[in-house]
């Protein structure tokens, strides 16, 4: 399948020092690409680079083969649509609204586009707060209700800056639950994520092997691999500066880190 969103060769440069350097991604619907590293790799600089809210001093961005900084906002979320770690909303619009704003592109009625949030609201069991003013939400709630928007924008990628950072197990659970079904219904993810854990919980027993895993480390791609490839844990380890053991948990490969000094 074609590869609707290709970062090639990015390189952000902020006086000397290089915030990203060099790198390739290629996201097509149906994949999953899980971008970890630690703080300061560079991982949200290459979300805001691959979504055209940074240009990068080199290298190319396109989706569906056009440059990304050529497309309007309008052209820009029929391909993606994004995630990001917290919804920003200081007007107290109803979930409902929000949801619907996130339809903007289609030319359609205000009633049809309730009518489709709606619809994302129910994917996502939230319709009990549809008419719930959106500030008043907590954050498990308004990440569901932002899940919500990105299923009504009906774009074929969808991109994740570590969504569920603020929220608890339960939560990051469910969250990562829905990012799974988004997947299977055949979407492309691209998961930004400092915690490689949370993906346990989008995937299901066998298809760890479809989860490709790109770590990021001072703004360089320090490996490409898949979830379930046996160094994966010695990857991690080396990005993160600490040993990392992958162990099975209830058919599910989890990563624990543990520090160097205890292993030598
Ligand atoms: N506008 C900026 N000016 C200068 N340095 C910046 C700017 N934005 C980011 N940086 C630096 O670039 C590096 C990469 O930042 P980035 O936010 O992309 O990392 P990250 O991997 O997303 O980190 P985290 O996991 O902490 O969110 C960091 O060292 C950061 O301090």
């Amino acid at each position: 399948m074609t590869s609707l969103l290709e970062v090639s060769g990015a390189t952000v440069r902020k006086g000397e020092r290089a915030l990203l350097e060099d790198v390739s991604l290629r996201v097509a619907p149906g994949d999953f690409v899980a971008v970890v590293g630690p703080n300061g790799a560079g991982k949200t600089t290459l979300m805001r680079v691959a979504l055209g809210l940074q240009r990068p001093d080199a290298g190319r961005v396109t989706v569906n083969g056009r440059d990304v900084g050529a497309l309007s906002p309008r052209e820009r979320a029929a391909f993606l649509a994004w995630l990001p770690q917290r919804v920003q909303v200081s007007e107290p619009i109803t979930a409902l609204e929000h949801v619907a704003a996130a339809r903007y592109r289609f030319k359609e009625s205000h009633r049809r586009s309730e009518e489709s949030a709606l619809v994302a609201l129910a994917r996502v069991q939230a319709e009990a707060l549809a008419s719930r003013p959106i500030t008043e939400l907590s954050g498990g709630e308004q990440q569901r209700v932002a899940v919500a928007a990105l299923l009504a924008q009906e774009a074929p990628l969808v991109l994740l800056d570590e969504p569920a950072n603020f929220l608890d197990p339960a939560q990051q659970l469910e969250l990562y639950a829905l990012v799974g079904q988004m997947w299977r219904s055949g979407l492309g993810v691209l998961c930004i994520t400092h915690d490689i854990n949370v993906l346990a919980h989008a995937m299901r027993a066998g298809s760890e092997g479809r989860i490709r895993v790109l770590g990021l480390s001072k703004g360089r791609v320090a490996f490409e691999s898949h979830y379930d490839a046996p160094d994966l844990g010695e990857h991690l380890g080396r990005v993160f500066s600490v040993r990392m053991r992958g162990v099975e948990v209830e058919n599910r490969r989890v990563f624990v880190g543990m520090s160097l000094e205890r292993g030598e």
